[in-house]
């Protein structure tokens, strides 16, 4: 399992630890790790540490500290250290002091922007460093953003912005300490302009905007240096791995039969829209419930695709015994399947057009566990917000949607979540790992609610089966694509290989 914690949480342990460790032992711990990470990538692009030419972007925190020490490190591998200071008169003292000793050199930035120089040091001091800052950085082999961590509020500053972006264009490799500069480290927002890496250091533990777009995007890949920070058990936030989607996984035993297997109901397609039932139950097949019941007006396209299907063209209420109900895709504008489930005492999901029929109260009042499973779009109409609102706080939309449903929310994307209600199964909320955009294609969305219906019907808590589901789908979508476009029934066909790769490890 990979975790996230809040700032707040990581502030609370780095308080304790610190306490128990000499002055300053915290951070050059974390400055080690960074150090050894920018010489490690230094040796793979320029084939050694020695000559090579290392800028680091230096706020007025803790976060520059970090890179002063670390830069200060690599100086004395006869790297060429040249450290940017953003806020001058606040860099980190003994960081800067370290790495003029190691003999790396400074380039002063001042001036309103910044917000630290006095009014007089505008104009050509101001310019005159920005222009020695902008050249290092073009010139550079390795850009170290110490600009602001997890003591940042908005986007970069105005002064920084040029920098940034002149570190993106470089050849240099970028490597942000902690997080990259301008994003948030709690939600994954990013409000203004924030600068991009290549590589993430961050310590400790992994802060939430670093496994959530659209700050995660930002972030590149991201390696974790452990600093000793002793953290509570329950994260804010979690990624399941391969091991722990392989537990979740129901493996029919000895003794199994169909029923005892589950049996998933979907209430799904219409006249208009019958491939979404089709879709639905090819996710629903490959789920691991031991049987799939089809309920509705595309009981035929299904038996023509799926003979294994049990199909009834009566609604939900009449199709005989079910573990959990998908009701939703493709459905169309009839509100009376959705009602009909809401109205059963099993797991229910809630999919596409279902979101939009279902009555919230009738799913806050019910007793079984509810899955909705929205993508922006859906979210934002049942929030009313706009799809770009959503997009842009993912968190905090499933959370939201969570509390006023009282229901789990798998909300779909980019980055998918899963968010459960406070009385729910845990109070983490998952985070997808195995996402590929080749899902963004028409029909997936409806085989991932087969998928996760199937696991329901075979046990599964809501936020078991939801995170279980876009796991699989995640890793059957790649598989399925391998680099080039598919249709949803290919991820479809590509469950059953990757829930084999997920047992095997
Ligand atoms: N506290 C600790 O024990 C450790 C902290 N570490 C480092 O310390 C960082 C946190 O340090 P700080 O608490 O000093 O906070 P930061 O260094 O993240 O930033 C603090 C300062 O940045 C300014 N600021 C806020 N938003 C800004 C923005 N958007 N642009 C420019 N400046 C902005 C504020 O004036 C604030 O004083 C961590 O991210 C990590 O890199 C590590 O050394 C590990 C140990
Ligand atoms: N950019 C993206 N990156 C990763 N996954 C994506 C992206 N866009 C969409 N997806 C995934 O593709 C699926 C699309 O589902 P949905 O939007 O419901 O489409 P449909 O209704 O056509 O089935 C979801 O699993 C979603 O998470
Ligand atoms: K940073």
């Amino acid at each position: 399992m990979r975790t996230a914690y809040s700032v707040e949480t990581v502030r609370a342990a780095e308080r304790d630890l610190m306490a128990r460790l000499p002055e300053g032992a915290l951070m050059r711990r974390a400055a080690a790790g960074l150090a050894a990470v920018c010489a490690e990538l230094l040796g793979r692009g320029r084939g050694r540490v020695y000559g090579s030419r290392v800028v680091l972007l230096v706020g007025s925190g803790d976060n520059g500290g970090d890179a002063l020490y670390a830069g200060a490190r690599l100086a004395r591998r006869g790297a060429g250290v040249t450290a940017v200071l953003l806020a001058p008169e606040r860099a980190h003292a003994a960081g800067l002091a370290a790495l003029r000793r190691a003999g790396g050199r400074t380039v002063e930035i001042t001036g309103p922007d910044t917000g630290t120089g006095p009014d007089t040091a505008v104009g050509t001091g101001a310019e005159a460093g920005t222009v020695a800052a902008l050249a290092a950085v073009r010139r550079a082999d390795l850009v170290v953003d110490g600009i602001v961590g997890i003591g940042g509020t908005g986007g970069l500053r105005p002064a920084a912005v040029p920098l940034a972006e002149a570190a993106e264009r470089s050849g240099a490799a970028v490597v942000a300490v902690d997080l990259p500069s301008g994003v948030d480290a709690d939600t994954g927002e990013v409000r203004g302009t924030a600068l991009r890496a290549d590589l993430t250091v961050t310590f400790g533990t992994h802060k939430p905007g670093l496994l959530v777009d659209p700050a995660r995007e930002y972030a590149g890949s991201v390696r974790l240096v452990g600093i000793g920070l002793d953290l509570p058990a329950e994260p804010e936030l979690e990624a399941l791995q391969h091991a722990d989607v392989a537990r979740l996984l129901p493996v029919p035993g000895a003794e199994s039969d169909k029923y005892r297997r589950g049996v998933v109901g979907i209430a799904a397609g219409s006249a208009r829209y019958p491939g979404a039932a089709v879709l639905a139950v090819a996710g629903a097949l490959r789920g691991g419930a031991g049987a799939v019941r089809y309920a509705g007006p595309a009981g035929r396209d299904v038996i023509a695709r799926f003979p294994e299907t049990l199909v009834s063209d009566r609604g939900p209420k009449h199709a005989g015994r079910v573990q959990a109900w998908v009701v939703g895709p493709g459905a169309g504008d009839d509100a009376g399947p959705v009602a009909e489930v809401l109205a059963a005492d099993v797991p229910v999901l809630i999919d596409a057009d279902g979101l939009r029929l279902a009555d919230a109260s009738a799913v806050r009042a019910r007793s079984a566990p509810t899955l909705l499973t929205p993508h922006a779009g859906e979210a934002a109409a049942l929030l009313g917000v706009e799809r770009e609102e959503v997009e842009a706080g993912r968190l905090a939309a499933a959370r939201e949607l969570a509390g006023r449903y009282g229901a789990t929310v798998l909300l779909k994307g980019s980055t998918t979540l899963v968010a459960g209600p406070k009385d729910g199964d845990g109070t983490a909320v998952r985070v997808n790992p195995t996402g590929t955009s080749w899902l963004a294609t028409a029909g997936s969305g409806d085989v991932l609610s087969g998928l996760a219906g199937s696991l329901l019907a075979a046990g599964l808590p809501a936020r078991d089966a939801g995170s279980a589901a876009a796991y699989l789908h995640g890793l059957a979508g790649r598989r399925a694509a391998d680099g080039a476009p598919v249709g949803a029934h290919d991820v479809a066909e590509a469950i059953p290989g990757a829930w084999r790769d997920v047992l095997r490890g």
